[in-house]
């Protein structure tokens, strides 16, 4: 059967299916038989406490790990392994738990490194400065103007983000992701470390992205308030299993998850 061209999939259709799926480190359990959907166009958080395998699941949607058991299918295609960068041309993109950006490198060109999957000429052309090549960048270079415009941050566009404060670099990690013209946006911990002003930027910005380009977006996040403010359903795992799984009000009352949070520091 052939798997359905994106346009095909639309709003509330599954986008991204989990079926059943475990991962180990030798003895330690990660993940085991957790099962749940992304659906097009929704915010979708993974939510649990320390330890509860909320990062591995990440990384088992974008490949950098494969799962020992299970499946996990992406705009209709089931896989048993995917690299990470097969993950990103298929429309996956991603941001880190700890900031992952070139330091010494300006926000401007941070942001354009997302580009780099998009880029049809290689380096070498873009060396020579060839004719289709400089076109090419020239709409790269608009593209990612528009993003730095979008977050406004237009500020910060020469400033290498190792000067930046941690808030705002959180912020040129996302305009990276959205270079990449991302359908699935996994977001780890997009606020940590946040004060509150700056976690109200983020999360009008996810909202934004969410509403203006239809992007689907799955994070992780451990302030509750942020969760249930900004997703449309919730799917809670604890020692590697799912709990619950539903609307933020359905999540917040169920007795399991209730349990799970009581006594943990978050
Ligand atoms: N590469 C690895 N090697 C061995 N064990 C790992 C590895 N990655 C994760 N684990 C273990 O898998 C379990 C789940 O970890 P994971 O980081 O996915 O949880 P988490 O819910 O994201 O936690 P946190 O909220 O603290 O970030 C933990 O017991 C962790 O120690």
């Amino acid at each position: 059967m052939r798997a359905p061209s994106s346009d095909q999939i639309v709003a509330g259709d599954t986008l991204l299916a989990v079926e059943q799926v475990s991962l180990r480190f030798g003895g330690v359990r990660a993940l085991t038989d957790v099962t749940f959907d992304i659906r097009k166009g929704e915010i979708r958080a993974i939510i649990g406490p320390n330890g509860a395998g909320k990062t591995s699941m990440l990384n088992c949607i974008n490949g950098f790990y494969h799962p020992t058991e299970g499946r996990i299918t992406f705009k209709g295609v089931t896989r048993p392994k995917m690299r990470p960068y097969e993950a990103a041309r298929g429309g996956v993109a991603r941001t880190f738990q700890n900031v992952a950006l070139f330091k010494g490198m300006t926000t401007l060109d941070n942001i354009m490194t997302g580009r780099s999957l998009k880029m049809r000429r290689g380096f070498f052309w873009q060396m020579l400065r060839h004719g289709p090549a400089m076109r090419e960048e020239v709409e790269h270079r608009k593209a990612v103007e528009d993003i730095i415009d979008f977050l406004q941050i237009q500020h910060i566009r020469k400033t290498p983000v190792g000067k930046l404060p941690y808030g705002l670099q959180k912020r040129v990690e996302l305009g990276r992701a959205l270079a990449m013209e991302p359908e699935l946006l996994l977001l780890d911990e997009p606020m940590a470390g946040m004060n509150i002003e700056e976690k109200e930027d983020m999360s009008r910005f996810i909202l934004d992205v969410n509403n203006e380009f239809g992007t689907t977006i799955a994070l992780i996040e451990h302030d509750i308030g942020v969760v249930m403010d900004l997703s449309d359903r919730v799917v809670v795992l604890e020692y590697g299993r799912k709990i619950a799984d539903g609307t933020p009000a359905e999540v917040k009352s169920d007795q399991a998850v209730i349990d799970a949070y009581l006594g943990v520091a978050h």
